[in-house]
């Protein structure tokens, strides 16, 4: 039994003939059906024409309804990047063929971004290449919603439009650039050649008439271009004498990136020299920071060259001896306290920090010049903290903010006051030099730098730049060096070495290795080989050693010197005419510095490096990143190698025999 009776609905339209069906009771049952039938036919034609005035154009209304269907798409993602749309149905918004709404459309960002290469936009420099990068105002790109343009076919009648987004070409997003304060990004630009940029020693005119009488007595006649760049804009800094200059402005810091063997020591020598010519009390003013004992000890002799005939007297802090001795060329006990014995130090980080703590007198509160030679080492040393503690020796009233009354004053470099310039200021002018100065703004900025200004022999700032700041073009090679590089495989390495020796009988040679090991056993080879004299350069040996190594060398009494890195900086040895990299360097510095050891003041030099198959790529991809692209292949023939072969093998067979021995003297 049915509890519910259910009416079904019909519609309006039913419940009107239903209606008219009951006024026309009385019509015939076939009359009435088309009765209704008619009817029913013209409230329809009725109301489409109500409904016509409104939307003049049906297809547009069509194609607009199915505008409005289709899905939001989210910003960045085109049509041909998604999966439905297949690449074969891509195409170039091109404002000719899309109408006027197209081609505002193709003025977009967006839709130029989506052409492939060549199909560009007819400015291509001016439209970021990163797919997936945001264009510069939003809200005039394509893809804002409810406007967004339609896949080709899918609108028959209307307009077709089509934007193309990314693409499936792969490119490589450019590094992200760090920010170069203004001081980084415009250096103040060095000739890079020595030739081409020497000055006559008078075209400094600030230079002191006894300093440039010396300069002509070693021989230098005329200044370098990083010298005659530099030396005058520090003595300009210190022409009052070590205080600050007129109305209490403090000199600014100067960083010097100029190439290897292009004069860098003389560019810090005779500035700092001539600033303290004419100082009354002896105290340390001056204090140069290496990261090495013999590039230390060989800048102490370039000033005790330039201070000989003066008052001044520099000292060597590096740990050659004892703390003791070394205190004793610092200062002297006297009856009412110390008196200071050198106003230039020369000194390696570490044993300047054992000076600062535990010699009595030695005091850095007169300091006025802090050179930081190697700067870029210096600062991956600065995990050492040898810094801080200099700046901290220097400052000992920085902590009370205006320190104990007196004539001079000191503070920590700030913009004057009028309060500042009230006494004759003593300013810390820092000094940076390196041949591959880092111009990495976050580890300079550790460094402390009082508007720094920034002499460069470089390019300028790389395109395409690691952490470090090097990169494309970021270092500048001296003008005579040229590169080569030989490809050979591992057993081939010492008989490829042997050949260069055979090739350039004259020449004095360095070779790089980059283990203390490999340099002893190739060291042990090549004596055992004969016919050169060799040396081995590393921290095997102590101090004394390899001095006495280092300096035979110079004299050309060791033609051959198979050294670590430990002498890639720095060095300065007359006359070197050939590099060897038997162990090709890892990074581009190293090789900046090892190849620098050659083609240096000017003179001409060769570089050589030795690559197995597997590093070749790389290596060569370094050097062209670092703007080197004429490095030379040179192809040693087989035939000369194997000429070498026997009395090699001999040699094989006597070096595995010494290291026998060696093994057998450490056992013991
Ligand atoms: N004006 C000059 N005239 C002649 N010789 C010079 C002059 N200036 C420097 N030299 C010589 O040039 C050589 C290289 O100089 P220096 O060692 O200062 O180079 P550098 O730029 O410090 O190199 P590196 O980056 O390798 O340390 C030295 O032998 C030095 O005596």
């Amino acid at each position: 039994m049915a509890l519910f009776h259910i009416a079904r609905y019909r519609g309006p339209e039913a419940a009107e003939a239903d209606a008219d069906a009951d006024a026309d009771a009385d019509v015939g049952a076939q009359g009435r059906a088309r009765a209704l039938l008619e009817r029913l036919q013209s409230r329809a034609r009725e109301r489409q024409c109500r409904e016509a005035p409104q939307t003049p154009d049906p297809p547009s209304t069509e194609a607009a309804g199915r505008r409005r269907r289709r899905p939001r798409r989210s910003r960045g993602r085109g049509a041909a990047g998604s999966p439905e749309a297949p690449p074969g149905k891509r195409l170039r918004v091109d404002g000719g063929a899309a109408g006027p709404e197209s081609s505002e459309e193709a003025r977009g960002a967006g839709a130029v971004r989506g052409a492939s290469p060549g199909e560009g936009p007819e400015t291509p420099g001016e439209e970021p290449e990163t797919p997936g990068e945001e264009p510069e105002t939003p809200g005039e790109g394509p893809e804002t919603p409810g406007e967004g343009p339609e896949t080709p076919g899918e609108a028959p009648g209307s307009p077709r439009r089509s934007l193309v987004l990314g693409g499936f070409r792969r490119i490589r997003a450019p590094k992200p650039q760090p920010f170069l304060p203004a001081w980084l990004a415009e250096p103040r630009c060095v000739e890079r050649s020595v030739a081409a940029g020497l000055a006559p020693l008078d075209a400094v005119p600030e230079l002191h008439p006894e300093l440039r009488r010396r300069l002509r007595a070693q021989g230098v006649v005329s200044f370098f271009p990083v010298q005659a760049a530099v030396i005058p804009a520090v003595l300009r800094g210190a022409a009052g004498g070590f205080l600050a200059g007129t109305g209490g402005v403090l000199p600014r810091d100067l960083c010097v990136s100029a190439p290897t063997g292009s004069g860098k020591t003389l560019a810090f020598v005779i500035p700092v020299v001539q600033a303290l010519l004419h100082r009354v009390v002896c105290r340390v003013r001056a204090l140069v920071v290496l990261p090495t004992k013999e590039l230390a000890q060989q800048v102490s002799k370039v000033f005790n060259v330039y201070t000989d005939a003066t008052p001044l007297r520099a000292a060597l802090v590096t740990g050659q001896k004892s703390l003791a001795k070394e205190q004793e060329s610092l200062v002297q006990k006297t009856p009412d306290g110390f008196r200071c014995l050198a106003d230039i130090v020369v000194a390696t980080p570490g044993r300047l920090v054992d000076h600062i703590d535990q010699t009595p007198g030695f005091s850095l509160r007169h300091l006025r010049f802090l050179v930081i030679d190697e700067a870029d080492r210096m600062v991956d040393s600065m995990h050492q903290s040898w810094l801080p503690r200099v700046v901290a020796a220097a400052f000992p009233e920085a902590a009370s903010d205006h320190g104990p009354p007196g004539l001079l004053r000191r503070g920590l470099p700030r913009a004057p006051t009028a309060a500042s310039i009230c006494w004759p200021q003593m300013p810390l002018q820092k000094l940076l030099f390196s041949a591959t100065l880092t111009q990495n703004p976050e580890k300079l900025q550790r460094l402390g730098l009082y508007r720094p200004w920034l002499f460069s022999a470089a390019p300028g700032p790389g395109v395409d730049t690691d952490e470090d700041g090097a990169g494309a073009g970021k270092f500048a090679f001296p003008a005579g060096l040229m590169h080569h590089y030989v490809p050979c495989r591992l057993r081939d390495k010492p008989l490829v070495l042997l050949h260069l020796l055979n090739q350039a009988p004259d020449a004095r040679v360095l070779c790089f290795t980059n283990s203390r090991e490999n340099a002893h056993r190739l060291f042990l080879l090549v004596q055992a080989f004969g016919g050169v004299t060799a040396a081995e350069f590393s921290s095997r040996y102590g101090p004394g050693r390899r001095k006495a190594t280092l300096r035979e060398f110079e004299q050309g009494r060791t033609r051959l010197l198979i050294s670590t890195d430990a002498t890639a900086r720095g060095i300065d040895v007359q006359s070197v005419q050939l590099v060897v990299n038997y162990d090709a360097p890892q990074y581009l510095r190293t090789y900046v510095h090892r190849v620098g050891r050659t083609a240096r003041a000017g003179r001409s030099g060769h570089a050589f490096t030795l690559l197995l198959k597997v590093q070749e790529r790389r290596f060569l991809h370094m050097l062209a990143e670092a703007g080197l692209p004429e490095l030379q292949r040179q192809e040693v023939r087989e035939e000369l190698l194997r000429q070498l072969e026997p009395r090699y093998e001999e040699a094989l067979a006597q070096l595995e025999q010494a290291v026998k021995e060696e093994r057998a003297q450490k056992a013991a």
